[in-house]
């Protein structure tokens, strides 16, 4: 069943529809009485948590399991007792994407629906690409007009999807993909879809299931706000399911310059969106989160908090993950572990307590922006005695 978040009013799970009648986001309730305890630790992948996630067709890459990592040189560098990274660049696609698009696209088939949509940064349409590959489907994504990286646009050319640049931000893009959705007929599948977040929210099963215990905190990127509300409803239900007895404190983290939940959040004011978002961050390079009002209700109810990092900080903290841990991530991700060296600046962290930072995109993705900060020597003559005058 459908439910509006907003005046609770329900919808049948078989409608094509994406939000209420009033407007309000809708999010899938769930029967925990039937949901299975399947945290043992072992064979880790999306579909071993099937008795939560509400579609039986299956359009799957093997998605999920990705590694929880221990960050034994950070942790000792910033004086912490444990830090782990959740890295979801390693998913078929090389994004959190795929966890959302593999319940979203089999949605869509069982759905009868031949045609997806999405806007993207990038990310997104990477994934649909590929799940609807997969599934023999027309993709069709609209991206910001020379605002998306390199990685991810060839990633959604090679598997087939319609590519159209947009001329504006990801905003934009996304005004123009609700409109065509509801007037041809094609199925949307950016994450005001429910269904993307019903995938998504296994990031929270698996980091349970990995760790044995939940960590105090939960650390990740804020763009057009799915993510965190996915995480939040997925931890939510291990504890209403009694699986759990206690739960995280969720921290998103945005970056400065397309930050207006961070901006609401500080300056404890009415959310408003920004309207021309910038930052190195493509990924993120949103101005009006589409899923803001589920985020918000995460931060409050488990009493967390949003913060705003610089490109500065993003790209120092790529470099740090990638050179103590050797976990390279795309900026977006690095966000996570900027926003945990700010707020440990700010003395908002607590040392003795967990964290899990989630790291949502593989490096690869956009190698741009590291060789353009990096000057490759000239080459040198093919001898050892050219090499030892190098060194
Ligand atoms: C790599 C990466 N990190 C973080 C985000 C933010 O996730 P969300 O839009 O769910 O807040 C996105 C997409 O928006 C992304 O592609
Ligand atoms: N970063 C995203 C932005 C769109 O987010 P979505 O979760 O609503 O699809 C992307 O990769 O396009």
């Amino acid at each position: 069943m459908l439910r509006c978040i907003e005046c609770g009013k329900e919808y049948s799970e078989d409608e094509v529809r994406y939000r209420c009648e009033c407007g309000g986001l809708l999010e899938i309730i769930i029967d925990l009485d039937k949901v299975e305890n399947v945290f043992d630790g072992k064979n880790m992948t999306l579909w071993k948590y099937k008795s939560f996630i509400p579609v039986e067709k299956r359009v799957s890459l093997k998605e999920g399991g990705t590694p929880l990592y221990r960050l034994e040189n950070l942790q000792k560098e910033l004086e912490m007792r444990e830090l782990y990274v959740k890295n979801e660049g390693a998913n078929p696609t090389g994004s959190f994407k795929d966890r959302g698009m593999t319940v979203g696209v089999s949605k869509a088939i069982e759905l009868g629906m031949d045609k997806v949509i999405c806007a993207s940064t990038g990310n997104t349409s990477a994934s649909l690409a590929a799940y609807s590959a997969k599934a023999g489907i027309k993709s069709y994504v609209l991206v910001p007009s020379g605002k998306i990286a390199l990685g991810k646009l060839a990633q959604a050319i090679v598997y087939g999807a319609k590519v159209v640049p947009v001329r504006g931000n990801f905003d934009n893009a996304l005004r123009v993909v609700v409109e065509a959705s509801r007037e041809l007929g094609v199925y949307m599948l950016n994450s005001i879809n429910p269904f993307r977040l019903e995938g998504q929210k296994t990031i929270a099963f698996e980091i349970f299931d990995q760790l044995g215990s939940v960590p105090d905190n939960v650390i990740l990127p804020v763009g057009n706000a799915g993510n965190i509300s996915a995480i939040w409803k997925g931890f939510k239900e291990l504890y209403e399911a009694g699986f759990i007895d206690k739960l995280p404190r969720m921290i998103g983290i945005q970056a400065e310059g397309a930050s207006p939940l961070a901006k609401a959040w500080k300056k404890k004011r009415e959310f408003k969106p920004e309207e021309k978002p910038e930052t190195v961050a493509t990924a993120i390079r949103i101005g009006n989160p589409a899923n803001w009002k589920k985020a918000w209700r995460a931060v409050e109810e488990s009493g967390g908090l949003f913060e705003s990092v610089s490109d500065e900080e993003i790209l120092k903290a790529q470099k740090l993950l990638a050179s103590k841990e050797g976990i390279f991530v795309e900026p977006a991700s690095a966000s996570s572990l900027a926003g945990l060296i700010k707020l440990k600046e700010l003395n908002l962290i607590e040392p003795d307590e967990s964290y899990v930072l989630i790291t949502t995109g593989h490096g690869l993705k956009d190698p741009n922006i590291i060789i353009e900060n990096f000057k490759l020597p000239e080459p040198i003559e093919p001898s050892l005695e050219a090499f030892k005058e190098v060194l």
